[in-house]
C-alpha cells in the first residue's frame, strides 16, 4: 500500500494543468458500447477508475487501447453481458454499463454497484427508468438482471436529480423505439458531454442543458472521435489550494464556465479571481472570510468539492456552516481534518467550521477520493510533516497528483509501505 509524505506550511505559485475528466469519460467509454465499431476518445486521464472500466469492457468483449491520453474502444464483438462483482464492488460508474448493454443485447446482469463511502447511494431511479422504457428488472444473489424483448420510448419522470440515473436513461433511449421525454434530468456538464458524445454517434437527443430531455430514438449509432471536457472537480480543488496558498496560481486547461458556483464562493471567501479563455488565476486573500455552503445538483456547488472546501474554511477567520445535500453523510474527511487541529463539529448532518489560526501535521487515513484530495491540502499548509495513508482512493481520480502540484511548489513524496 502506498502513502504520501507531505511537507507542510509550502507556498504555491506558478501554473498547473487540469486533465480530462474522470466523471465525463467513465459514461462515455459505456456509451462506445453501443455502436459496433472503433470509437476514439482524446484527453483521457491516467486513472485507476478509467484502468478498471477498460478491464470491465474487455470482459464484455471490447477492445480497449490506450497511449498517450487517447483511448480507442472496439466494440465489433461486444457479446457478453455480465458485469461481475469483483470489478464493481470497485466503481460506481459500472453501473453505466447496465443501459448500453441493455440497448445493444437486449440484456444484461450487473453486479450492485460499489464506490467511495460516502454514504447510501441508491439506483432504484437508474432501474425505474429502464422498466419504463420496457425492460424486465429482477435481483439475485446481489445482481440486477435486465431484460427486454423490444425497448419502447416513455415519459420518465425522476423524483431526484440523478447524474447517472440520466445518464443510463439516455443511453437506451437512443436506441429505444420512438421517442423518450425525461422530466428533471440532471445537467451537469458530464451529461452534457455525454449527449454530444450520443449526437456525435448519431443519436436524437434534444433539451441539452435543460431539466427536460426529447430523444427519438434510431436504428444505429455508428463510432466517432471526440475530445474530453476538462475535469470540473480537480479544477475547482487546485483553484481551492491556490486559495490556501499565499502567491497566485493559474490553473490552466480548465472550463471556468463550468465552475461558476464554486468560483462564487471563492470570491466570497476573500479571492481574487482573473478569468481567461482557458484558464483562471486565483489570487489568495490575506485573511480567509467564513463562507455558508450547500451543495446542490448543478449548476450549484458541487458535492465532490465539499470536502475541499471545508480544508478552506478550516483556515477561516470565523465560522462557517456546511451541508451537504446530495450525501448527507458525506463527512469522513471532518474526522481525520480534526487530527489536524481542524476545529469541526458536525451536528445533524450540517458542518460547523471554527477557522483555527493554523493546522498542525499528524498521519491521518483517506477515506474517499474527495475526502483524500482534502487532505493532501490540509497537509500543504499544516505545520510540519502530514501522512496521508490509503492513497489508492486518489489515484482513482487525480491524475499524478502529486507530480501536478510538486511542479508549483508542494513537497509530496509517494512512498510503499
Ligand atoms: C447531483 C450530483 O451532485 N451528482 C453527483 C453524484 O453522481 P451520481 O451519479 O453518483 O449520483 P446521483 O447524481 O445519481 O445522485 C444524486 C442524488 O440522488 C440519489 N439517488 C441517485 C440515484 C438513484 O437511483 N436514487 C437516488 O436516490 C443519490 O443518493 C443522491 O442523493 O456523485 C458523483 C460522484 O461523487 C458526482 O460526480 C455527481 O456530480
Ligand atoms: C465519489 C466519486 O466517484 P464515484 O461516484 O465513482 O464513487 C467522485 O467522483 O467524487
Amino acid at each position: 500500500m502506498e502513502r504520501f509524505i507531505i511537507e507542510g506550511n509550502r507556498n504555491l505559485n506558478g501554473t498547473i494543468y487540469v486533465s480530462g475528466a474522470k466523471n465525463a469519460v467513465l459514461p462515455a467509454m459505456s456509451a462506445c458500447l453501443l455502436t459496433k465499431g472503433k470509437s476514439v476518445l482524446h484527453n483521457v486521464p491516467d486513472l485507476i477508475d478509467i484502468k478498471t472500466m477498460s478491464h470491465l469492457l474487455r470482459i464484455i468483449g471490447a477492445r480497449v487501447d490506450y497511449e498517450d491520453g487517447s483511448m480507442s474502444i472496439d466494440s465489433r464483438d461486444v457479446c457478453f453481458p455480465e458485469a461481475p462483482y469483483e470489478l464493481v464492488s470497485k466503481m460506481r460508474a459500472s453501473i453505466y454499463v447496465l443501459g448500453p448493454l441493455l440497448a445493444r443485447l437486449k440484456e444484461a446482469r450487473v453486479s450492485f454497484p460499489g464506490g467511495c463511502a460516502i454514504g447510501t447511494r441508491p439506483i432504484d431511479l437508474h432501474l425505474k427508468a429502464m422498466e419504463t422504457l420496457g425492460a424486465e428488472i429482477s435481483v439475485d444473489y446481489g445482481y440486477i438482471n435486465a431484460k427486454a424483448k423490444e425497448l419502447k420510448g416513455a415519459d420518465i419522470y425522476f423524483t431526484k436529480s440523478s447524474v447517472g440515473a440520466t445518464i443510463n436513461a439516455l443511453m437506451v433511449a437512443v436506441l429505444a423505439k420512438g421517442k423518450t421525454r425525461i422530466f428533471n434530468a440532471a445537467m451537469e456538464p458530464e451529461v452534457d458531454s455525454t449527449i454530444d458524445l450520443l449526437n456525435k454517434m448519431g443519436a436524437k437527443i434534444n433539451g441539452k442543458g435543460t431539466t427536460t430531455l426529447e430523444i427519438e430514438g434510431v436504428e444505429e449509432l455508428i463510432p466517432v472521435e471526440m475530445n474530453m471536457i476538462p475535469d470540473r472537480i480537480e479544477a475547482g480543488t487546485f483553484l481551492i489550494a491556490g486559495a490556501l496558498s499565499k502567491t497566485p496560481v493559474t490553473v490552466a486547461n480548465c472550463e471556468s464556465a463550468h465552475l461558476t458556483a464554486v468560483l462564487e464562493k471563492l470570491r466570497e471567501s476573500g479571492c481574487e479571481l482573473e478569468i481567461e479563455d482557458k484558464a483562471i488565476t486565483v489570487i489568495p486573500p490575506f485573511s480567509i472570510k467564513p463562507v455558508n455552503l450547500i451543495t446542490l445538483p448543478y449548476p450549484g456547488f458541487p458535492t465532490d468539492l465539499q470536502a475541499q472546501f471545508t480544508v478552506l474554511m478550516s483556515l477561516a477567520d470565523g465560522v462557517s456552516f456546511i451541508e451537504d445535500t446530495i450525501f448527507p453523510e458525506r463527512y469522513m474527511h471532518i474526522a481525520e481534518l480534526n487530527r489536524l487541529q481542524a476545529n469541526i463539529k458536525i451536528e445533524r448532518n450540517i458542518a460547523a467550521v471554527k477557522g483555527v489560526k493554523e493546522l498542525s501535521g499528524a498521519e491521518v487515513m483517506a477515506t474517499d477520493l474527495r475526502a483524500s484530495a482534502a487532505l493532501v491540502l490540509a497537509g500543504m499548509v499544516a505545520k510540519g510533516t502530514t501522512i496521508v495513508s490509503r492513497i489508492y482512493h486518489i489515484d482513482r481520480g487525480y491524475e499524478h497528483i502529486e507530480t501536478k502540484l510538486n511542479a508549483i511548489g508542494a513537497k509530496i513524496t509517494r512512498e510503499e509501505v
